[in-house]
C-alpha cells in the first residue's frame, strides 16, 4: 500500500473510514452483549441473594463493577473512533528503517489499529515513530523509543487537512510543516475555546512538548508564541508516555482566572484526555488558610494599584516580591527558633524539670515546625517527671506540663508572628490590613509561608505534575511555598512583558533562583497576530527577540474623536460591522474593569458580554473587558478604547495597554479623545 497519487489517498481515506464504521459497529455489538450480561447477572444475583453468603456477594458485585468498567472503556473507545472518522490523519511519513522496508505511518490524533492483520492503521500524534512527522524533513531521520534509536529514512511526507471526513486538501512536503497549511491554520477565526493544534506543531514546540525529563520546565514565551497551547499539549504527551503511572485526576493546572480556565478546557478532551483538575490561585490560598483570613484578590489589587498611585502601597508590593524579602523572612524565622522559646525551670510536685532540659528538648525537634513541637516536648517532660517520681503524673499534674510548655513560646499563632517579623525587621508601616477586604494579596502568600515553615502543612503528594500559567504574576515567595507543596514536576509558563503587576513580576530567571534545576526554554516566534499587529504592539514594549509570523494583514487603525460620546458611537459602529464580517469574537478592552464596566452600560446590545473576575466561561461574540481579565485570550479584532495619555501612563498602564494590543489575531482599532498615550508615540 503506498498510495503514490492524490487519488489513491482518496480511496484509501475511504478504505479508513471503512474500517472506522466496522470497528465503532464491532464496540456497539460488545457493548450490547456486555449489557446483556450485566442484565443476567444482575438478575441472577437478584433471585439468588438469600442462597448467597457474603464472600460471592463481594465476588458479584466485583464482575459487575469489572464488567462496567469494561463497557465504559469501550464507550470511550467509541467516541475516539466516531471522532477519528471525522477527520483519521492529518499528516504522513514513509520511512525506510534499518529492515530496508518502507513504511507509510499516517498520523492522526488517536491510534488505530487493524485487529486481524495486525497493523497499525494511524499513529498516535504522541507515538515515538510520529516524531519524525515534526523534527525532520526529507532525508535522514531518527526516533527514539524507550529501547533505543532507530536509526532510517523519510521518503515521502504529506499533510492533509480531513474535516468532517472529506479530504479538503492534501500538500507534498519538501520543507518542514509546510507553512502554507500553518498559514491557512493561523488565518482562520478563532473560537469560544482554545484549539488543538497537533497538525501544525513546530520543531521547537515539539521539544518542549516531548520532554520527558525535566523535573522543573520554565517556559517564557513571547506573546502569542503557543505557550499555554505547548503546555496543554505536553500534559497530553506525559499523560500518553507515562501512561501507566500518570492519570488525568494527578496533574493540577494553577490558572489565573476562571475565564482562562473555560477557554482552556477544551484542549485536552480534544486530544482524549479526559478533563484536568484546575484550581485559581486564591482558592489555593483560601484552602493553605483554612478559610481563616479574609483577604484581597490579585485582581482587587491589581484594580487598586490601576485606580490611585499610592507610592506606600507599591511600596509594600515591591518589598514582598523582593528575594531580599524572603530571606528576611528566612532569618527572621531562625530568630524565632533561637530566641522565642524562652524555658524556666518547671516544677512537678517535688520535682523540678530544668530549664535546660526543656530547651534541649525544644530544639532536638529541629525538623519539625515549631508550633507543632509543644505535644512532642510535653511527652517527654512527662517521663522526665514519672521517671524522676517514679510513679504515674496525677491528672492535675499532666495539665499544668500542658499549659506550662506553650506558654514558654512567646507567640502561639502564625499571625502573631507575621505581624511580628514587621516589628523585627524595624517597619511596622509595611504591614496594612484593612477592615473591610482584609489582608492585602501580598500578605496572603507569606503568611502561607509561615504557617508552613511554623505549623505544617501537608504536600499535596496525589499530585504528579502541576502545570502553572502566567508565572510572571507570581512572586518568590509564592514560588517557595508551590516548591515545598509541590514535591513533583512542574511546567512554568508566561510572559515576563505581559504582567499586570510590574512592581511585583518574576522573570524565567527570578524563578529559576527558586528552583535551581529548572531547565528554561524561550519561544520568540510569535503566531498569534499579523505581522503588522505584532510590529505596532512592539512600540509599545519593544523586545528584540521576536519574530513575528509572516502572515499580513490590514494595518492596525488609531482614531481620535473629539468627545467621548462620538468615541462611544464609533465603537457600536464598529459592533455592527463586526457582525456582518464573518469574524466570531470581537474584544473591546479597557484598562479598568470600572471602564468596562461603565462602558458595558453604555454600549448594551444582545450578544455583547462582560467579562468580571466572577465570570466563569468564555463565549463567542462581544466580549467587553479589562486587559486583566483578557490576558491568555484571544479575539479575531480587538478595539482598545480611551487610548489617551491621561488614561495610559504609568507602568501599569503600559503593561495593559500591551497586553489589550497582543489579543488579537486579524484586526486592531485603538481609538481616543483627546491626546493619545505616548507609548503610541514611539
Ligand atoms: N504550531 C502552531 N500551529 C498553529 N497554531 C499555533 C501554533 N502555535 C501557536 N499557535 C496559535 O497561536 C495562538 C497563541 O497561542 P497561545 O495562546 O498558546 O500562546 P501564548 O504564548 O500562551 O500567548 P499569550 O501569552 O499571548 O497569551 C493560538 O491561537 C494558537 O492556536
Amino acid at each position: 500500500m503506498i498510495n503514490a497519487t492524490e487519488q489513491e489517498e482518496r480511496e484509501y481515506l475511504e478504505e479508513i473510514k471503512e474500517k472506522l464504521t466496522l470497528a465503532v459497529r464491532h464496540i456497539d455489538d460488545t457493548v450490547k452483549q456486555y449489557s446483556e450480561e450485566m442484565r443476567q447477572k444482575k438478575q441472577y444475583i437478584h433471585e439468588q441473594k438469600s442462597g448467597m453468603d457474603e464472600a460471592e456477594m463481594v465476588a458479584a458485585d466485583q464482575s459487575i463493577n469489572r464488567m462496567a468498567f469494561t463497557g465504559g472503556a469501550a464507550v470511550e473507545r467509541k467516541r475516539k473512533l466516531i471522532k477519528l472518522s471525522q477527520s483519521p490523519y492529518f499528516g504522513r511519513i514513509d520511512f525506510i528503517g534499518n529492515d530496508h522496508i518502507r513504511v507509510p505511518v499516517y498520523i492522526g490524533i488517536y491510534s488505530f489499529a487493524d485487529m486481524e492483520k495486525r497493523v497499525n492503521l494511524i499513529y498516535d500524534w504522541r507515538a515515538p515513530i510520529s516524531s519524525m512527522f515534526y523534527d525532520f524533513e526529507l532525508g535522514d531521520a531518527f526516533y527514539t523509543t524507550p529501547s533505543g534509536t532507530v536509526q532510517g529514512e523519510i521518503v515521502l511526507k504529506r499533510q492533509y487537512k480531513i474535516r468532517d471526513g472529506r479530504m479538503e486538501f492534501m500538500i507534498e512536503n519538501e520543507i518542514n510543516i509546510h507553512d502554507d497549511v500553518l498559514q491557512k491554520e493561523l488565518a482562520r477565526s478563532s473560537d469560544d475555546k482554545m484549539k488543538n493544534i497537533v497538525a501544525t506543531i513546530q520543531r521547537d514546540q515539539n521539544a518542549v512538548i516531548r520532554n520527558d525529563t525535566s523535573r522543573i520546565m520554565v517556559i517564557q514565551g513571547v506573546a502569542g508564541s503557543g505557550k499555554t497551547s505547548i503546555a496543554l499539549h505536553r500534559i497530553a504527551f506525559l499523560l500518553y508516555r507515562f501512561r501507566d503511572s500518570i492519570a488525568a485526576k494527578d496533574i493540577l493546572i494553577i490558572s489565573p482566572n476562571k475565564v482562562f480556565a473555560d477557554y482552556i478546557s477544551n484542549v485536552l478532551p480534544e486530544l482524549g484526555e479526559e478533563h484536568i483538575p484546575e484550581m485559581v490561585m486564591e482558592e489555593l490560598a483560601s484552602d493553605l488558610l483554612e478559610k481563616k483570613y479574609k483577604f484581597q484578590s490579585f485582581f482587587e489589587q491589581v484594580s487598586s494599584l490601576l485606580d490611585a498611585h499610592d507610592p506606600y502601597f507599591i511600596e509594600r508590593i515591591k518589598f514582598k516580591s523582593s528575594f531580599e524579602f524572603l530571606s528576611k523572612l528566612n532569618q527572621y524565622l531562625l530568630h524565632v527558633e533561637n530566641n522565642y522559646f524562652k524555658s524556666t525551670d518547671l516544677k512537678i510536685g517535688q520535682t523540678v524539670v530544668p530549664a535546660h532540659f526543656i530547651l534541649q528538648k525544644f530544639k532536638n525537634y529541629h525538623r519539625m515546625p515549631m508550633l507543632k513541637r509543644f505535644d512532642l516536648v510535653v511527652k517527654d517532660i512527662q517521663t522526665f517527671v514519672r521517671e524522676a517520681k517514679g510513679q504515674k503524673l496525677t491528672g492535675r499534674d499532666k495539665a499544668r506540663i500542658w499549659e506550662s510548655i506553650p506558654r514558654m513560646f512567646r507567640f502561639n499563632n502564625v499571625f502573631d508572628l507575621y505581624k511580628d517579623f514587621y516589628q523585627w525587621i524595624d517597619r511596622p508601616d509595611l504591614f496594612k490590613t484593612d477592615q473591610q477586604t482584609g489582608l492585602e494579596y501580598a500578605d496572603v502568600f507569606p503568611l502561607i509561608y509561615f504557617r508552613l515553615r511554623l505549623e505544617g502543612i501537608s504536600t499535596f503528594d496525589r499530585v504528579k505534575h502541576l502545570l502553572i500559567d502566567e508565572m510572571q504574576d507570581y512572586t518568590p515567595v509564592q514560588y517557595a511555598v508551590l516548591s515545598r507543596l509541590f514535591p513533583c514536576k512542574m511546567t512554568i509558563l508566561g510572559d515576563i512583558s505581559q504582567t499586570v503587576n510590574p512592581y511585583s513580576a518574576s522573570s524565567a530567571e527570578t524563578i529559576e533562583r527558586v528552583f535551581p534545576s529548572a531547565d528554561i526554554v524561550k519561544l520568540n516566534r510569535s503566531y498569534r497576530s499579523t505581522w503588522e499587529i505584532t510590529a505596532f504592539a512592539q512600540r509599545i514594549v519593544p523586545n528584540p527577540d521576536i519574530i513575528p509570523m509572516e502572515r499580513h494583514g490590514q494595518e492596525p487603525i488609531v482614531s481620535r474623536f473629539s468627545s467621548k460620546e462620538e468615541e462611544l458611537h464609533a465603537i457600536k459602529e464598529m459592533i455592527t460591522h463586526f457582525r456582518s464580517s464573518g469574524n466570531q469574537s470581537l474584544g473591546i478592552i479597557f484598562k479598568t474593569q470600572k471602564q468596562a464596566e461603565k462602558a458595558y452600560q453604555d454600549l448594551k446590545a444582545e450578544g455583547v458580554y462582560l467579562l468580571t473576575d466572577e465570570s466563569t466561561s468564555f463565549k463567542e461574540g462581544v466580549s467587553i473587558s479589562s486587559a486583566h481579565l483578557a490576558k491568555g485570550l484571544e479575539f479575531d479584532e480587538v478595539i482598545v478604547p480611551y487610548a489617551t495619555e491621561d488614561n495610559y501612563k504609568t507602568d501599569v498602564d503600559k503593561s495593559m495597554l500591551y497586553i489589550a494590543c497582543t489579543r488579537t489575531m486579524h484586526q486592531l482599532t485603538i481609538t481616543y479623545t483627546g491626546e493619545v498615550t505616548e507609548f503610541l508615540l514611539q
